[in-house]
């Protein structure tokens, strides 16, 4: 139901609108395209891509922000903000904040130097959140193993390709100390050198300096390229979840050399699979709303 045509009429301005406030934020911080991008992700696969993430807690639900995966780790929503506000003045009442996150997502993408597409639009915003979706488990842990990711990718229409593809989304950002501890203190498919360097900044004990960052990327944390799958062929995934893409013999280790050597795989991969991704259970027609505010409902 979604059309990349949706605003021509209503809002042709809005591409640009959105461009300038991403492009302003990530010269002012190169980390933000990656945090716009995730936003995205955690929107859609929780009871689709309906910008529930965004919603504040009210008197009668309790939002996303403070769920397992969301909590003192999403971040960018001032920036959403910023977006909305400006797209207001040029078109009042007209675009969706889950467009709005879609559209962000790409522009950040493609600013950090990956691919570009074009973004399907027309979703419409939820009226309330869960907190308890969010936390159900429907956004995959750093934990997971390879067959708990395919079912979780698989539960909102996307195959083993889609999976590999989306994980490459770790080229960019940061990743909070909590969420690879295990990984750099337990696990054997980890190249020495690398481990060591993590643990430096990450202590084994839980609750000391779980919010440390490190780049999911070690080689171009701030560029979107092919780094991070030469980096699962060394060993060097950060993550549980992406180290388990390459590891000797999974079905998903020839994906992971594909993408390392050819950038315009990746890039015509990652790019499909975005769209996918943005395609899960929009509402549409007169379901939800335009949302004036993309932290609460109108
Ligand atoms: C395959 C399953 C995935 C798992 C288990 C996963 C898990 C994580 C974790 C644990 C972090 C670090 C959070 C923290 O420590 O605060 C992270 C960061 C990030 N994730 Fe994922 N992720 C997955 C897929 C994706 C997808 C599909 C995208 C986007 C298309 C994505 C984009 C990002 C980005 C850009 C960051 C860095 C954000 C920042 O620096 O603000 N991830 N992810
Ligand atoms: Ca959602
Ligand atoms: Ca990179």
């Amino acid at each position: 139901q979604l059309s990349t045509n949706f605003y021509s009429k209503s809002c042709p301005k809005v591409f640009d609108a959105v461009k300038s406030v991403v492009q302003s934020a990530v010269n002012k911080e190169k980390r933000m395209g990656a945090s716009l991008l995730r936003l995205h992700f955690h929107d859609c696969f929780v009871n689709g891509c309906d910008g529930s993430l965004l919603l504040d807690d009210t008197s009668s639900f309790t939002g996303e922000k403070t769920a397992r995966p969301n909590n003192n780790s999403v971040r960018g929503f001032e920036v959403v903000d910023k977006i909305k506000s400006q797209v207001e003045k040029t078109c009042p009442g007209v675009v969706s904040c889950a467009d709005i996150l879609a559209i962000a997502a790409r522009d950040s993408v493609q600013i950090l130097g990956g691919p570009s597409w074009n973004v399907q639009l027309g979703r419409r915003d939820s009226k309330t959140a869960s907190l308890a979706a969010a936390n159900s488990g429907v956004i995959p842990p750093p934990t997971s193993t390879l067959s708990q990711l395919k079912t979780r990718f698989q539960a909102v229409g996307l195959n083993e390709r889609d999976l590999v593809a989306l994980s490459g989304a770790h080229t960019i950002g940061k990743a909070r100390c909590t969420s690879f501890r295990a990984r750099i203190y337990n696990e054997t498919n980890i190249d020495a050198s690398f481990a060591k360097a993590r643990q430096s900044q990450c202590p084994s004990t839980v609750g000391s300096g779980d919010n440390n960052l490190a780049p999911l990327d070690v080689q171009t944390p701030d560029t979107f390229d092919t780094a991070y799958f030469k980096n699962l062929i060394n060993q060097k995934g950060l993550l549980h979840s992406d180290q388990i893409l390459y590891n000797n013999g999974g079905s998903t280790d020839s994906l992971v050399k594909t993408y390392s050597g050819s950038a315009n795989t990746f890039n015509s991969d990652f790019a499909k699979a975005m769209i996918k991704m943005g395609d899960n259970k929009p509402l549409t027609g007169s379901n939800g709303e335009i949302r004036l505010n993309c932290r609460r409902p109108n």
